[in-house]
């Protein structure tokens, strides 16, 4: 008997264990196929988001949260990325209860610069999410509209405390989408592409630098003046390049076969040339990148013939 009480406590353990393994098993695969499949165009930021993602989740006690930035043009796949995370995470993916949005234009609508009723009462959701959930996921959108102190409330829960106000915020994912950087990035995308050098040749290091400078030289903005940059609270700046016609066809077929239609190419070609292509007279990246992609396909003629 004394052998069978000591047993179970090691047997749990062990199935904890291999329960954990498991599911960053499902959860490395699934990442890496959805960055792989689903994310167009973007190699530099998908090899640093599979790398943080997976190893903060691997980690069992991490040491502070998970603080990604992640910068570039409109359209480029920001928030699309940040939806891909969810759904590797949650069992309800980026449906789930604990996956939660903050954005700066529904927030603040009419830039209010005195927003401490709001400062204070953000504190106190971020608070309360993660005293309900601490594996909780927030999503902070468009951080270069937000006013000016806003973003430094997260500044604690972002740091090594072990504990704040009795809720540990350790384990929490905390995601800051922006275009500032977006000219500098663009135009490092041109030079390559001007060079005729194969866009996959781009590595971090060839954006770091003017990424950085412009996120710094961004002073009108609450999150480039916070203390979440001066300090270094943010565990990775994650560049975003603009998309070319080709990304924008992938992006068409991909929404064609999401809507349960067949994709097709020549389509997908049509509504593509329809796009407004710059800088002039190269016309290389797309504008908008694939953000218009889902409202034009609405007029795709099989859309149409479905209705
Ligand atoms: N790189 C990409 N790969 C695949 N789909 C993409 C990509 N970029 C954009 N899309 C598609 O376009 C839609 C809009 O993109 P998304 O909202 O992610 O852009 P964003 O970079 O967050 O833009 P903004 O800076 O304007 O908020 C996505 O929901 C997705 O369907």
């Amino acid at each position: 008997p004394a052998d069978q009480t000591q047993l179970i406590p090691i047997t749990h353990s062990v199935l904890l264990h291999v329960f954990f393994f498991i599911f960053l098993f499902a959860l490395f695969g699934c990442l890496k196929d959805d960055l792989k499949n689903k994310l167009f165009g973007q190699h530099v930021a998908s090899e640093i988001i599979f790398k943080a993602v997976t190893g903060f989740m691997s980690n069992k006690n991490p040491k502070k949260p998970l603080a990604l930035s992640l910068h570039g043009p409109t359209g480029t796949g920001k928030s699309f990325v940040s939806q891909l995370i969810a759904d590797n995470i949650y069992k309800k993916g980026r449906d789930s209860q604990f996956v939660h949005l903050f954005s700066a234009t529904h927030h603040f609508p009419h830039q209010d610069q005195t927003a401490t009723y709001k400062v204070r009462s953000l504190q106190d959701w971020i608070k309360g999410n993660v005293r309900n959930c601490e594996r909780s996921m927030f999503i902070f959108d468009e951080m270069d509209k937000m006013p000016p102190g806003v973003i430094d409330v997260t500044e604690p829960f972002l740091d090594f405390y072990p504990r704040l106000d009795g809720v540990s915020f350790q384990k929490s994912i905390f995601i800051f989408l922006s275009n500032a950087g977006a000219d500098n990035i663009t135009q490092t995308a041109l030079d390559f592409w001007k060079k005729g050098r194969d866009r996959k040749e781009i590595k971090l290091k060839d954006l770091e630098t003017s990424l950085s400078a412009s996120v710094f030289s961004h002073n009108q903005h609450g999150f480039f003046q916070s203390s979440l940059i001066d300090c270094d609270m943010l565990d990775a700046f994650i560049p975003f390049l603009p998309l070319e016609y080709r990304h924008v066809v992938q992006c068409v077929m991909a929404e064609m076969k999401a809507r349960g239609l067949q994709p097709d190419k020549d389509e997908a070609d049509k509504l593509a040339r329809d796009l407004v292509y710059f800088p002039k007279p190269e016309n290389v990246f797309a504008k908008s990148g694939c953000k218009t992609v889902a409202n034009r396909i609405n007029f795709y003629s099989r859309v149409l013939a479905s209705l």
